[in-house]
C-alpha cells in the first residue's frame, strides 16, 4: 500500500516525533508521555510517537533501551504508568490486548505441535468461533500470502526454521489487524535465512499494507527493512527518521555510533582539521585514503595525515585505523576492488568531503 512520505518534526533532542497533518485521517498508533516504570527502572521515560498507516516502521536500539516494553504497551500486556496510546484515533491506553485491533509475531513462534499448518493459522478464528467455511478461506488466504500455500497439512515439525516463522505470521494475518506488531521475530533464524526472509517479510508487508512496528537491534536489518527507523536509547527516543535520515544524519553521537559505525572527532583534533570546536560524526567509507602525501584536497574537500596504525582485512572491504597528526584516530573503510594496498605503519593523507563530517550533539 503506498504512503505518503511523512515529515517528521523534532522539537528539541528529545522532543515529540510527529507527523505533519496530511489534513485526513488519523495515525495508525499515537502515542503520547508515554512512561513504564518497573519500581525504580524507567524503562519508558517519555516518548511521543505518530506512525501513519501502512508503514513499515522499526525500533531499534541496545538491550534495555525499552523498544519491547514500548511494543508490550501498544499490544496491551503491560499497561503504561503514564501517557497514551491511541490506535486508528481511539484511545486503547487502558484496555485488554483483545479489544485492541493489533497482533503480536513473537521470536519464539510457539506453534501448536500437534495440528497441521492449516489449523494452527485457523485456531484464532476458531476461538472466535468464525464459521468453518469462512475459516477454512481465510487461513488459506493468509498462508498464501507467506507462500505456504502448499504446506496446509504439513505439521510444525515437518517445516524449516523460516517456514515456520511464517506459519507465525500467517497465524497473526488471518485476523486482519490494522496493526502488527513484530518482536524480534527473525532473531532465532540462521544469518542467510534471516537475510532472505528480512526480504520476504518487507514485500508481505508491501502485499497486505497493514501497519507493520518491528522491534530490532539489529541496525543492518532496521535499515535494510524499515520506511522509517525510531532510535532508542536508555527510555527514550532520540531520533525518528528514514534510514537515509538516521544513517546520513544522526541526530547525536549516540545514533551515529549505534546506526553503523562512525568515526567521532572532538577536542583538539577537531579544532585543527575542521576548525571549529565540537564533536562531529564522519563515516569510515566517505574517507579516501591516499599515500601521496604532497597531494593538494580537492577544493571542498577536508584533509588531516596521519599513521597507519592496523590494517584489517574483511573479506569485501578492509579497514585501516589512522592516528592523525593534528590528534584524533580514524577508521576508514575501502572497497576492497583490487589486492589492499599495504599502508601498515605507513603515512598516508585521508579526505572526505566537507559536508561528510556533521557536528553532533554531544550527549545523547
Ligand atoms: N517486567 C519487568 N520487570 C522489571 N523490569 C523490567 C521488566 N521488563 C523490562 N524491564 C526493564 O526495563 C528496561 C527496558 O526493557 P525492554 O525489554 O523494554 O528493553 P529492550 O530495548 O526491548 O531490550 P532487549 O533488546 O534486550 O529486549 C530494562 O532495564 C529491563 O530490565
Amino acid at each position: 500500500m503506498p504512503h505518503q512520505a511523512p515529515t517528521t518534526s523534532a522539537e528539541g533532542e528529545q522532543g515529540t516525533f510527529a507527523i505533519a497533518s496530511d489534513g485526513g485521517g488519523d495515525p495508525a498508533i499515537r502515542l503520547r508521555g508515554l512512561r513504564k516504570e518497573f519500581g525504580q527502572v524507567h524503562a519508558v521515560d517519555g516518548v511521543d510517537l505518530d506512525i501513519p498507516p501502512g508503514e513499515f516502521f522499526s525500533m531499534l536500539g541496545p538491550s534495555g533501551s525499552g523498544k519491547t516494553t514500548v511494543l508490550r504497551m501498544i499490544a496491551g500486556f503491560e499497561l503504561p504508568t503514564a501517557g497514551t496510546i491511541e490506535l486508528h484515533g481511539r484511545d486503547v491506553s487502558r484496555l485488554a490486548p483483545f479489544d485492541r485491533d493489533v497482533n503480536t509475531v513473537f521470536q519464539d513462534y510457539a506453534l501448536f505441535p500437534h495440528m497441521t499448518v492449516q489449523q494452527n493459522v485457523e485456531y484464532g478464528l476458531r476461538v472466535k468461533r468464525v464459521p468453518r467455511a469462512e475459516r477454512r478461506q481465510r487461513a488459506k488466504e493468509a498462508l498464501d500470502t507467506v507462500r505456504l500455500g502448499e504446506f496446509g497439512e504439513r505439521k510444525p515439525d515437518q517445516l524449516s526454521g523460516g517456514q515456520r516463522q511464517r506459519v507465525a505470521l500467517a497465524r497473526a494475518l488471518v485476523n486482519r489487524p490494522k496493526v502488527l506488531l513484530l518482536d524480534e521475530p527473525l532473531g532465532a533464524l540462521d544469518l542467510k535465512l534471516r537475510h532472505t526472509m528480512q526480504t520476504e517479510l518487507k514485500q508481505i508487508q508491501r502485499d497486505v499494507g497493514i501497519t507493520f512496528i518491528f522491534v530490532t537491534h539489529d541496525q543492518d536489518e532496521a535499515l535494510t527493512m524499515s520506511d522509517r527507523i525510531a532510535v532508542f536509547n536508555a527510555g527514550r527516543i532520540e531520533q525518528v527518521g528514514s534510514p537515509v535520515e538516521v544513517y546520513e544524519r544522526p541526530a547525536s553521537a549516540f545514533v551515529a555510533g549505534f546506526v553503523g559505525t562512525s568515526n567521532l572527532l572532538s577536542g583538539g583534533g577537531a579544532e585543527n582539521i575542521i576548525g571549529k570546536p565540537g564533536v562531529f560524526s564522519i563515516r569510515p567509507e566517505k574517507i579516501r585514503v591516499d599515500a601521496d602525501l604532497s597531494k593538494p584536497a580537492d577544493v571542498g574537500e577536508t584533509s588531516a595525515t596521519g599513521t597507519v596504525t592496523d590494517t584489517v582485512y574483511a573479506g569485501a572491504t578492509v579497514r585501516y585505523e589512522v592516528t592523525l597528526d593534528a590528534g584524533g584516530q580514524l577508521s576508514v573503510v575501502r572497497q576492497n576492488t583490487a589486492e589492499p594496498a599495504d599502508f601498515e605503519g605507513g603515512r598516508v593523507r585521508l579526505s572526505w568531503r566537507h559536508e561528510h563530517s556533521f557536528r553532533v550533539p554531544e550527549a545523547g
